[in-house]
């Protein structure tokens, strides 16, 4: 019989649980002028992890959300979300899968203003169809963690922008999604309820091992995050890792913008964190 021994790589190889791959992607616009948005991107997302998307007005991070959110497929390569190939879905199984496995928070705060914030957050619940007590639960589980509890009764337009945010973020995880893609939550924020709505989601990472993959032009942001992705011209260009103080990976993050480049007024929101 052998003896199979396990090196520390193979253990580490084995512990690792891809909740996204995306093998060599290239996406190309095809239209007067075809364009290469994205050129062989290969990464992998872990279960769990934190990771913003950094580069470039341009770069290609938009495009990158989109295939992501299976709104669009790529060109070449494959991109397996949840051990699913949405590509290979018909348009039925998307929605569903979309549905159940993924949750969204975007820079423009898209809450229903004729709905409370109570109705707003169960609004996903009620696709599925979900009987009314586990509905009432789930709300209110929501509530407490988001620190929405006093608010459930009012209307989008007697919010503050944060509480806005943090609605729309009780909203797009309130249907247990495996994977919250978020696509620049903080930019509209002030600083106050940026760092309000940042250690909201590095909450939820740490607490319910909730995997959240965010764009963001802003180190800050970034900052707060497990790994920082950056691409430059749709290619990877590089990332780098926190393993130390949240201060110290700011400036790590703010040495790897500078070496990229692209126009200041990308990363203009630089303030101290
Ligand atoms: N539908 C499209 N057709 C043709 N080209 C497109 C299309 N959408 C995006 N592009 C081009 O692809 C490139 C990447 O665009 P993308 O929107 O992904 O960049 P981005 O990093 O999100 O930029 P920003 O930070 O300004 O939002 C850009 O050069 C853009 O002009």
């Amino acid at each position: 019989m052998h003896n199979h021994k396990i090196n520390n790589h193979q253990i580490n190889n084995q512990m690792r649980k891809p909740i996204v791959e995306m093998k060599d992607v290239t996406k190309i616009y095809e239209g007067k002028v075809m364009h290469r948005a994205l050129k062989q991107l290969d990464f992998d997302v872990e279960e769990g992890e934190f990771v913003a998307i950094m580069g470039p007005s341009g770069s290609g991070k938009t495009t990158l959300l989109n295939l992501l959110m299976a709104t669009d497929i790529p060109t070449y390569g494959k991109i397996v979300i949840g051990g699913v190939e949405p590509e290979t879905l018909g348009q039925n199984e998307i929605a569903l899968f979309r549905r159940r496995q993924i949750g969204f928070v975007f820079q423009e705060i898209n809450l229903l203003q004729m709905l409370t914030v109570e109705e707003n957050l169960v609004l996903p619940l009620t696709l599925d169809g979900l009987p009314v007590r586990e509905m009432k639960s789930r709300v209110q589980d929501m509530a407490q963690k988001l620190n929405l509890e006093d608010i459930l009764e009012r209307r989008p337009d007697e919010l503050s922008g944060g509480q806005a945010q943090r609605t729309a973020i009780g909203r797009a995880l309130i249907h247990q999604p495996n994977i919250v893609l978020a696509d620049e939550p903080t930019g509209n924020l002030d600083s106050k309820s940026a760092k309000d709505v940042l250690e909201l989601l590095e909450n939820i990472n740490t607490h319910e091992r909730t995997t959240i993959i965010m764009v963001t032009h802003d180190p800050i942001a970034a900052s707060y995050c497990d790994r920082v992705l950056f691409i430059k011209d749709g290619e990877f260009f590089n990332e780098i890792y926190k393993d130390e103080r949240r201060q110290t990976f700011f400036q790590r993050i703010l040495n790897v913008l500078s070496l990229l480049g692209g126009n200041v007024h990308d990363f203009s929101s630089v303030r101290l964190p």
